[in-house]
């Protein structure tokens, strides 16, 4: 009997705990103030799976529901404030006091705090890290990595085979995921397909695995959480082993971006850890700031491209010229011999060497037609919220209503980059289109003193993984049954899904391996 009773109470009281718990969680009253913006008339319980699960629909709600450009809601205990509107957006983007770090750690929760494997950085530390990721990016080592990035595509691209049908939005991640493995990981890890594998799927787990419960309650030890903890602990064990290794002298000095960090005598725990108060800490922090927004965007870029065959064509004639301008003459920049029996990975291969003799220069100056439509890609589908902490003891004003010190001030892109009074007809794919002159309308790299710090690599990595894709491949867009779709009728992105955009309708790629360029195709 006493074994009963004591078996119902360890039952009942952990859930009796968590039920007190929320209950004084929701009657948290607010301090009465006169400039907060208008309160979401929902149940706090009733806005957390929206929030997380289908936060694109729900913000856009709040705002008809609020009939303002401001509202604010509850999470549990937490106040949230949604901005949007022209001064909403500048003060968002300008104000000091609105911290990415905490925003980003406490209503993110991509990554678990673990004690000796994650953790917060102090303000030298984090300049390191940025120090380093600028050195990543500087011109020189940017010049050595394209080789490599090339050689790293065309061999996720030759697994494809010559022809077929694939998913963009899970093959492509594959690319870039290599390729940001290739510059920002010790070159261990990325010359070996089955660790990097193994780390992309544990990236994935990460991804997947948070829940509004693993982000909200973070201490309790759900299923989503545990799969956190161990997918963090496995990435980190991995990423460590190969740095451990070479600290020891078991591998070579590499030409990586691990080497000057070896040789700078940086903190072990910044090169390898992940931060859960910030993207940082440089591998495992940096892979998870880029991998996922470099794959989405690459994704749709491909898939832009595909369905749109004049942008098709213009971005590759853009390429092709590049190519003729930088061959000498006399030498083939890429196999001009129709009569030659070539192997189409053989030609994969001399793709990506020919598109290696291209400059940096060239790449980043002289591809208007890859910008633009790397900028109408970014428009389009980035579903992207910004997250902020106002970590001051004072309120923070956005459009003259007030964030209260500990609130969090929330700004989804979607306000302006699909706003049909900044961008008419903002659902259709227009890198032609002209572009709104009005400060933070176009948010696509971030704005402020938040902007993306990866973003020359980003904007490399993304023109070589087009030019191998546009050069090497035929490609379009297919429905059910495999319609080609071209257009209009390319599925939209569906800014719910907040990691890859993907559409609800069915989209996918056919694409055929062209052997030789420009004669066969
Ligand atoms: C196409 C790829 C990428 C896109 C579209 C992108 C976009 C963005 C955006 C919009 C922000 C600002 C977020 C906000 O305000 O809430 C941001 C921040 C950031 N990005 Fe990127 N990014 C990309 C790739 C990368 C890569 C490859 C890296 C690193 C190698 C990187 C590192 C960072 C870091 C560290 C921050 C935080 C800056 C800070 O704390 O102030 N990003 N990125």
């Amino acid at each position: 009997m006493p074994e009963r009773i004591a078996a119902t109470v360890a039952c009942v009281l952990p859930v009796a705990m968590l039920a007190a718990w929320l209950l004084k969680m929701l009657t948290r009253s607010e301090k009465a103030q006169d400039d907060l913006p208008p309160a979401l008339p929902e149940c706090p319980l009733r806005v957390i799976s929206p929030f997380f699960r289908r936060r694109f629909d729900f913000l856009r709600r709040g705002f008809e529901l609020s009939g303002e450009p401001i509202f604010r809601f509850k999470l549990l205990r937490s106040t949230v404030v949604a901005v949007s509107g022209a001064p909403g957006r500048r003060d968002f983007f300008t104000s000091r006091n609105l911290d990415l770090g905490a925003g980003f750690r406490a209503l993110s929760g991509t990554i678990p705090m673990l004690p000796g494997v994650t953790s917060d950085l102090d303000p030298t530390k984090v300049a390191t890290i940025y120090r380093r990721l600028a050195s990543v990016q500087n011109t020189a080592n940017l010049e050595r990595l394209i080789p490599r990035i090339l050689e790293d595509i065309r061999h996720v691209a030759e697994t494809w085979g010559t022809s077929g049908t694939f998913s963009p939005f899970d093959e492509i991640p594959k690319v870039t995921f290599q390729t940001n493995l290739r510059c920002l990981a010790p070159s261990e890890l990325a010359d070996d397909p089955a660790l990097a594998d193994r780390l992309r799927t544990l990236y994935n787990v990460l991804d997947t695995s948070t829940t509004p419960a693993s982000v909200l309650l973070p201490w309790f030890p759900g299923p989503s959480a545990v799969r956190k903890v161990l997918s963090t602990k496995r990435i980190h064990d991995i990423i460590s082993a190969a740095v451990d290794a070479r600290i020891k002298g078991h591998v070579l000095p590499q030409d990586d971006a691990l080497q000057p960090m070896l040789d700078s005598g940086d903190d072990r725990a910044v090169i390898i850890g992940a931060s859960a108060a910030s993207p940082l800490h440089f591998i495992m922090g940096l892979l998870v700031a880029g991998s996922r927004s470099t794959g989405t965007t690459a994704s749709w870029l491909v898939t832009f491209l595909a369905g749109h065959p004049a942008w098709q064509a213009k971005a590759r004639s853009e390429i092709e010229l590049l190519l003729s301008s930088c061959s000498t003459p006399g030498e083939a920049a890429y196999p001009r011999d129709t009569n030659a029996p070539t192997a189409p990975s053989r030609s994969l291969a001399q793709l990506a060497s020919a598109l290696a003799s291209i400059p940096l220069t060239a790449w980043e100056s002289h591809t208007p037609v890859l910008d633009a439509v790397i900028r109408e890609t970014l428009r389009l589908a980035q579903p992207h919220t910004a997250l902020r902490q106002n970590t001051s003891s004072a309120p923070v004003h956005i459009a003259g209503k007030a964030v209260p010190p500990g609130a969090f001030a929330v700004y989804p892109f979607a306000d302006g980059h699909l706003s049909a009074e900044l961008f008419p007809e903002p659902w259709r794919f227009d890198p032609g289109r002209a572009q709104s002159k009005l400060p933070f309308a176009w948010v696509g790299w971030g704005a402020g003193a938040n902007a993306c710090l990866g973003q020359r690599l980003a904007r490399l990595e993304l023109k070589l993984v087009a030019a191998v894709l546009l050069l090497g491949f035929e490609l379009a867009v297919v429905g059910e049954g495999g319609r080609v779709l071209g257009g209009a009728e390319v599925p939209r992105p569906d800014w719910n899904d907040a990691l890859h955009c993907r559409p609800a309708a069915e989209c996918s790629l056919r694409y055929r391996r062209v052997a030789g360029w420009p004669q066969e195709r």
